[in-house]
């Protein structure tokens, strides 16, 4: 067993629960997400991560349980207001706009959170204030060299990166990332690894993965889900060679 860590803790969840007409797709889930670290949600098809991520992240209301951000109880409210609790996540699926390109997106994401909205017009004066930061997360996620450049244009490792970009943008403490590396090859699995690893310094994060190479390079601790409860948790190495977590891997491969 691993020590408790004695940093304080910055995303939790006690007895999470979610009925989607009487299926329980979430069931009693109790998570420690400490400050600072990254944190692995893994398990077979249909677990409950996204379930999970989506009642963390308020785009669902749990049927019961709590959730707190820093000891302050954030159950029941919007996206909106859990963002503005330092809470962001991204998304599996692109939700980028063709003809604009990464900067522009930044620029807009920036200013939808200093309060302007997200708006489809914008006044060029307006985004200009925004544009020195725009480019530093452009840059921070590896896309300087195509800032310019339309994100219709932009290779599919590159549009994830620009999304983490906008979730930068929010100024997050605690990122919540859904499958950052889902579709990817290798090549662009590793600059993803090495991108996480950097935007985790000074921030706490929780991914969702389903490639066992990006868990163990990046999680600190990993929380096991099968059919929506909690079956193991503690470090990569240790889930790792937990027998129910094997027991769980191997059914879900022969049912593959
Ligand atoms: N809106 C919904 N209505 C009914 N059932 C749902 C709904 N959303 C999810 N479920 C069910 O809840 C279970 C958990 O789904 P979820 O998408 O959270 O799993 P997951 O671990 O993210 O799976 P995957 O790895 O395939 O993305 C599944 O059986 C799914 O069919």
């Amino acid at each position: 067993m691993t020590p408790p860590d004695p940093r304080p803790v910055a995303l939790s969840a006690r007895g999470l629960t979610k009925d989607f007409r009487g299926f329980r797709a979430v069931k009693d889930v109790d998570l420690d997400v400490v400050d600072g670290e990254v944190h692995a949600l893994v398990g077979p098809n249909g677990a409950g991560k996204t379930t999970l991520f989506n009642l963390l992240t308020g785009f669902i209301p749990p049927t019961a349980g709590t959730i707190t951000v820093h000891g302050r109880d954030i159950t029941g409210r919007t996206p909106e207001q859990i963002a503005h609790e330092g809470v962001a996540r991204s998304f599996q699926i692109t939700s980028l706009f063709d003809h604009l390109n990464p900067r522009e997106h930044v620029e807009l994401a920036l200013q939808g959170m200093a309060g302007g909205g997200l708006r489809f017009w914008r006044s060029d004066s307006v985004l200009r204030r925004f544009r020195g930061r725009a480019e530093e997360l452009v840059e921070e996620v590896g896309l300087a060299d195509l800032v310019e450049r339309p994100a219709g244009e932009l290779a599919y490792g590159q549009k994830r990166a620009l999304e983490m970009a906008l979730v930068l943008a929010l100024d997050p403490k605690v990122m919540l990332l859904d499958e950052p590396t889902a579709g990817m090859g290798r090549e662009d699995v590793d600059r993803t690894i090495a991108l996480v690893r950097r935007i985790a310094t000074g921030r706490t994060v929780v991914f969702v993965d389903h490639n066992m190479h990006v868990v163990g390079s990046l999680a600190d601790h990993v929380t096991v889900l099968m059919a929506g409860e909690v079956l193991a948790r503690g470090t990569y190495d240790e889930v790792r060679t937990d027998e129910r977590v094997i027991t769980a891997y191997l059914g879900e491969d022969s049912h593959a």
